[in-house]
Parts: structure tokens; sequence; C-alpha cells
């Protein structure tokens, strides 16, 4: 199977290498051109810009940043729009909200093409592992024939209705990630400004009942101060203020999302956004910092 591949940035150059790896026929596109090498050494093919991968391949997926970013691929010139045509299928993997996904679906269903979203659950080594969750939503047809990629990226694949659910269901188990991530920050803190090993606190953790596979992984790395991005912290900013719409639209009160989302914007502004998205343990410890300065 053919696919093309838009957007190399931490999650889609390891998603892009495990479909060559597993035989597929990949030509990709990134925005800064020469992140395509590397995938060129291991197969790929490049499109010069989104517009010829799409003509050049039946299944594209797509995996950017945010909502302008997915916007722009696919509306601004040389994008997926100009060449997406009746028998061409478009995937979008990026986590945005459900008004970005339906602009996109309305667009390329109107020039006769298929649409899926399927964001996924899962960072950087379950990406490299091909241990995704994808959350996919739209047409059928569409996700019966993605079915035999999705099985190389994931571990499991959910078929979720009607474009937007995908999206929705991103956004909600992204905000409860986060809400975690600043409880165990703020327990870690809490543990050393009491005079207690923050070792111990995640060695006791990881006995009990809310014992998880993230506090298990980060824990260890935050208590060195080390954040190599696995999960930009930027991008979990996003999917909080994207969750937190998402509640404002349904009339849902999440106080606890809403000063999560406080601290990852605090600690974007400390210039920790590029950093992974356990860095907002520092943006804790420094507004602790202030409060007993
Ligand atoms: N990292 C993770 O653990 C996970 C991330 N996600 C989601 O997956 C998506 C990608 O994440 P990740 O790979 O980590 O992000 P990165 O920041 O590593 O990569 C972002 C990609 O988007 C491209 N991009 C950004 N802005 C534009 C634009 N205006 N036009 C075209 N391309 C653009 C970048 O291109 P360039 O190289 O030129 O900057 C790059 O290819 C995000 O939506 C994220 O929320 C989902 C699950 C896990
Ligand atoms: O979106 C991030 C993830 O780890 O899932």
């Amino acid at each position: 199977m053919e696919v093309g591949f838009l957007g190399l940035g931490i999650m889609g150059k390891a998603m892009a290498v495990n479909l060559l790896r597993h035989g597929f026929g990949v030509t990709v596109w990134n925005r800064t051109l020469s992140k395509c090498q590397e995938l060129v050494e291991q197969g790929a093919s490049v499109g010069e810009t989104p517009a010829a991968v799409i003509n050049k391949c039946k299944y594209t997926i797509a995996m950017l940043s945010d909502p302008s970013a997915a916007l722009s691929v696919v509306f601004h010139k040389d994008g997926v729009l100009e060449q997406i045509c009746s028998g061409k299928g478009y995937v979008d993997m990026s986590t945005v909200d459900a008004e970005t996904s339906s602009k996109i679906s309305e667009a390329i269903t109107k020039k006769g093409g298929y649409f899926l979203e399927a964001p996924v659950s899962g960072s950087k080594k379950p990406a490299e592992d091909g241990q995704l969750v994808i959350l996919a939503a739209g047409e059928k047809a569409l996700y019966d024939k993605m079915v035999p990629a999705f099985d190389v990226l994931g571990k499991k694949s959910f078929f979720l209705g009607e474009v937007g659910n995908g999206a929705k269901f991103k956004l909600v188990v992204n905000m409860i990630m986060g809400s975690m991530m600043n409880a165990l920050s703020e327990g870690l803190c809490l543990a050393d400004r009491s005079g207690l090993s923050q070792q111990t606190l995640l060695d006791v953790l990881d006995l009990g009942a809310i014992a998880n596979p993230m506090f298990k992984l980060k824990g260890p790395a935050m208590i060195k101060g080390s954040y190599p991005p696995a999960f930009p912290l930027k991008h979990q900013q996003k999917d909080m203020r994207l969750a937190l719409a998402l509640g404002d639209e349904n009339a849902v009160s999440m106080p606890i999302a809403a000063a999560s989302n406080e601290a990852f914007k605090k600690a974007r502004s400390l210039g920790l956004g590029d950093l992974d998205f356990s860095a907002v343990f520092e943006a804790v410890k420094s507004a602790k910092d202030s409060d007993s300065a």
C-alpha cells in the first residue's frame, strides 16, 4: 500500500518510519523540507508540496502540530484541497478540536474525497513501537481501508462514528492526562518541601491504586529536572485549551483542568514550551517558591 505522510515532527517521523519498516510505500512532505532527508534514507519518496503528495497517493495521513497547521496544510496554496478528488482519502491524525476537523472534512467531501480524523493516544515511544491507540471518526469506508496502516501504527483502533467524536475523545483523554501531570508535580513538590523523599513517593505511588505508566516513566526524570521532549508542553497546553473550550460549549465545570491549564501557560511563559509536558513541574515549583518568599 502506498501512503502519503504530511508532518514529520516527533510523532510523524516515528509513524512514517514504522510504515516504511512494515513495507508500505511512503511519500513524505514536511514544512521544513530538510527533515524529509532522514526518511528518504529509509526508503521514502518526497513530495514538494502537500498537493504533490495528494496527487501521487490514494491515501494520505497528516500529523501536524495544531488547528492552525492542520487548516493551513489543507486550505493554503499548494495544499491538500488542490488535488483531493473522488477516490482519494485524507486522514488527519493531529490533535485538533471538532470544529477544525469538521471544516477540513466538509471541504474534502465537497471535492469528492473521503475524510477520517484519527488522533492518537500515546507518545514518542508508543509511536516508535507501533503501540498507539487510534481514535478514528468520519468515513467508515476510509477507516476500513486504513486498518492495515492502523495495525502497524497502533495496538488498538476505535471507530467512533461521525467526524468530531475522535477529536473530542482525544481532548477528554488529554485533559485528564494534563491534570494528572499537575497533581504529580504538586505531590513531588509537597513531598520535597515537607522533607520527604520524592523517589520514595514514586515508589509508594507505583505500588498502590493510582499506579500508572506515566508516573512511572516521567517521575524519575522530573526529580532530576530532565525534560527531553516526547510530548511537547506547548501541545499539552493547546489540548487543555481546546478541552476547556469543549467544556464551555457543554456547560461542564472543570476547575481542575482550568487550574492545570494555568500551570501549563505559566510554564510556557517561563520558556518551557518546547520541553516535555512534564516540565510543568518547574512552573509548579516556581509558583511554590514565590508563595514562600
Ligand atoms: N508528541 C506526542 O507525544 C504526541 C503528540 N500528539 C499530537 O500530534 C501532533 C504532532 O505532535 P508532535 O509530532 O509531537 O509535534 P512536533 O511539534 O514535533 O511536530 C509538529 C509538526 O507540525 C508541523 N507544522 C507546524 N506548524 C505548521 C504549519 N503552519 N504548516 C505546516 N506544518 C506545520 C511541523 O513542521 P516543521 O518541522 O516545519 O516545524 C512538524 O512537522 C500534535 O497535534 C500533538 O498534539 C498526539 C499524541 C502524542
Ligand atoms: O497526546 C499525547 C499523548 O501522550 O497521548
